[in-house]
């Protein structure tokens, strides 16, 4: 069940200039191209103590570490330049986010600590004030406190959280069990970095932007309920690389986990897309963390000529605070499509299936 959006502070002090101005990425458009990360984590030294059971070498969305046979800590964290300008959307957002790595491993929050990178000397402690308050508001919605954090000066701000949960270790949905029938299911529509650059460029008011905020400040922990008592075989959370790129990992990881080659079959047309965003791709508004994540997917993905560059570009759209891509055995589908439903999620989309195939990660994308 989706709960109201909270009333905003009073705001004591206008913001000049606009937070998205001194953003140079938006959001989780800011993340490193998957290309570059590959290059920069290569060879880095991977956990051998056994008690971290999910590391950073299968591209999970958190790390976990057993401290009990029937516990383990979930521990992630996300922190991004400014999306939107409303300094409490900003906060609600980047704290949504962050927990969603948490919900996308089957996890539970327990606590958070918020980071800050702050150009006090331009925008002054009101609007940081509030964007605290935003992100408070959704730890308190998901039933967590931000116990403390860390704050930096810096000429582009930036802000997130580390969030810490709890696990039964047995209960892992990590990116790495997907297999082949498997069902693929997605839980938010995709074009928030489209619609987020769109305003960005002034080319459209930031009444486009309603849906999309609506959005990135739903939690994921109902669809992740949901998942849990399905009984899914991998997760994810939508984000900065975009739905091929994450789904990408998830079938290279599951490709590795299985010692066979684990692909996908995904249909165009079941993506559910906000409003606008196919307009604003064709007029040629596209963020250029987009453009990157579909330059990295593109070798394994095998599109049907219809598709056109828009839409490719689409599936590769970096998202913030995207929603669950969840992969489970067709005789769950329907049971976990009838909960999500009954939860309210923002979409309960069948977007494809995954498939054996030659070659791990292949991506065949059919109109
Ligand atoms: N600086 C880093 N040092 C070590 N591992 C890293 C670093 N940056 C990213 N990683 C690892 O790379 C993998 C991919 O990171 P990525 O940020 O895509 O995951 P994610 O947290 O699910 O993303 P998101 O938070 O946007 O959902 C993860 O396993 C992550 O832990
Ligand atoms: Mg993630």
């Amino acid at each position: 069940m989706n709960v109201a959006t909270p009333p905003k502070p009073a705001s004591a002090e206008s913001a000049v200039p606009r937070l998205t101005e001194l953003a140079r990425f938006a959001g989780c458009a800011a993340k490193i191209s998957q290309a570059d990360l590959h290059k920069a984590l290569a060879g880095l030294p991977v956990a051998s103590d056994p008690r971290v059971l999910v590391g950073h070498d299968t591209s999970d969305d958190a790390a976990i570490i057993k401290l009990r046979e029937d516990l383990a800590l979930v521990e992630t964290v996300d922190i991004f330049p400014p999306i939107v300008d409303d300094a409490y959307d900003y906060g609600r957002i980047a704290a949504t986010n962050a927990l969603s790595d948490i919900y996308a491993m089957g996890g539970t929050p327990l606590n958070a600590l918020s980071f800050v990178a702050w150009p006090v000397d331009t925008l002054g402690t009101v609007p940081l004030r509030q964007v605290l308050d935003g992100a408070a508001a959704i730890c308190k919605e998901a039933g967590i406190a931000i116990s403390g954090g860390h704050s930096i000066v810096d000429e582009e701000p930036k802000f997130g959280l580390f969030v810490t949960g709890t696990i039964d270790p047995r209960k892992i949905v990590s990116n790495a069990g997907a297999r082949p029938g498997d069902a693929l299911v997605l839980t938010k529509p995709i074009g928030t970095g489209v619609l987020t650059t769109a305003v960005k460029r002034n080319a459209a008011p930031e009444s486009v932007l309603a849906a999309a905020i609506k959005s990135m400040t739903t939690l994921n922990r109902d669809a992740a309920e949901a998942m849990n008592a399905a009984g899914a075989t991998a997760a994810t959370d939508i984000t900065g690389f975009g739905l091929l790129g994450h789904l990408g990992n998830m079938l290279r990881a599951s490709s590795t986990a299985a010692g066979t080659p684990i692909g996908a079959k995904l249909s165009y047309s079941a993506v559910p897309v906000f409003d606008r965003v196919t307009g604003f791709l064709k007029e040629g508004l596209c963020p250029g963390g987009t453009k990157r994540n579909l330059e990295y997917a593109a070798p394994n993905a095998r599109f049907a000529d219809e598709l056109a560059e828009p839409q490719r570009l689409l599936l590769a759209d970096a998202q913030t605070s995207g929603g669950l891509l969840i992969a489970v055995p067709q005789d769950k589908l329907a049971g976990l499509l009838a909960d999500l439903k009954k939860r309210g999620t923002l979409a309960q989309a069948v977007i494809g299936s995954v498939t054996a195939a030659d070659k791990p990660g292949v991506i065949e994308v059919t109109a």
